[in-house]
């Protein structure tokens, strides 16, 4: 182990594959991806639809097993867990935002957000609750159910429930795909933020070259292979990259709205 992972890394994917379906119809959705992230740094990917950013997503998450290929997570290959060492290993390390929130309706916003902790039977902290609803803004909120709430503010909850842990690293799946732009910049100010001031770091999948504008490094895939990256680019850069890439062809259905559970 640690063969790979470089000096300020917490997680390195080592020329991960991941193919679907047999012989005739095989699909390669991750064709041999090698790249780390850094600790304390926010990560966009971006590609055109079907390049296999979800599909790196999860392998990176440990949500999905590549079909070969390693994994380094804080000096563990995911790939050598079996399903329950995974499962600890998620609870307790990883955050997760998705775009459809995946809130339960029947809980209040703090009993959400405390969720993660109650699954790995884990105490909460009741001021660190606290301090972490109103540090997303929704201090004022802590007693409703989600759908008393807008749809960034249910997005905040979900991003309040993914910090709760202290997870090393967040792995967000198009975060802001179902906001307007205006609640898009809080939720990624609020990503931002737990960069900067607790060191965690973000891997995010988005469409938005706006949202990838936050990111200090933008990486880009392609039929399942990463071909380009940029440092801290503008939306137009990043944008710019996309229409080279065909991103902007592709006709995706509209986002969902609100409503998460
Ligand atoms: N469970 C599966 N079975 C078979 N093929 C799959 C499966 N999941 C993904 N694929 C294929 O793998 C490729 C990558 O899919 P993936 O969902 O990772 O792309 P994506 O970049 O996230 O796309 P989008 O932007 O449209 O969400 C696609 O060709 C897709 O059809």
């Amino acid at each position: 182990m640690n063969r790979h992972i470089q000096a300020g890394e917490i997680v390195r994917l080592e020329s991960v594959r991941k193919t679907y379906g047999e012989s005739g119809g095989r699909v390669d959705a991750l064709a041999g991806v090698t790249i780390g992230f850094r600790k304390g740094s926010l990560n966009a990917i971006m590609g055109p639809s079907g390049s296999g950013k979800s599909t790196f997503l999860h392998c990176a998450a440990g949500l999905d097993r590549p079909t070969s290929g390693s994994i380094e997570f804080e000096g563990r290959d995911l790939t050598k867990l079996n399903e329950v060492e995974l499962t600890k290993l998620r609870r307790d390390r990883i955050g997760f935002i998705f775009q459809a929130f995946n809130l339960l309706p029947a809980l209040d916003v703090t009993q959400n957000v405390t969720l993660p902790l109650r699954l790995a039977g884990r105490r909460a902290d009741p001021a660190r609750v606290r301090e972490i609803i109103s540090r997303v803004g929704l201090a004022e909120r802590s007693g409703h159910r989600p759908a008393e709430l807008s749809g960034g503010q249910q997005q905040r909850v979900a991003i309040a429930r993914a910090l709760v842990t202290d997870p090393a690293v967040i792995f967000a799946d198009e975060p802001t795909g179902a906001l307007d732009t205006r609640t898009a910049m809080e939720v990624l100010s609020l990503l931002r933020e737990s960069v900067e001031r607790d060191q965690q770091t973000v891997v995010m999948v988005t469409h938005d070259p706006v949202a990838a504008s936050y990111a200090d490094r933008v990486v880009f895939l392609a039929d399942g292979q990463l071909v380009d990256e940029m440092h801290r680019p503008s939306a137009d850069q990043v944008a710019q990259r996309l229409t080279r890439l065909g991103a902007w062809d592709d006709k995706r259905p509209a986002s969902p709205v609100g409503g998460g559970y």
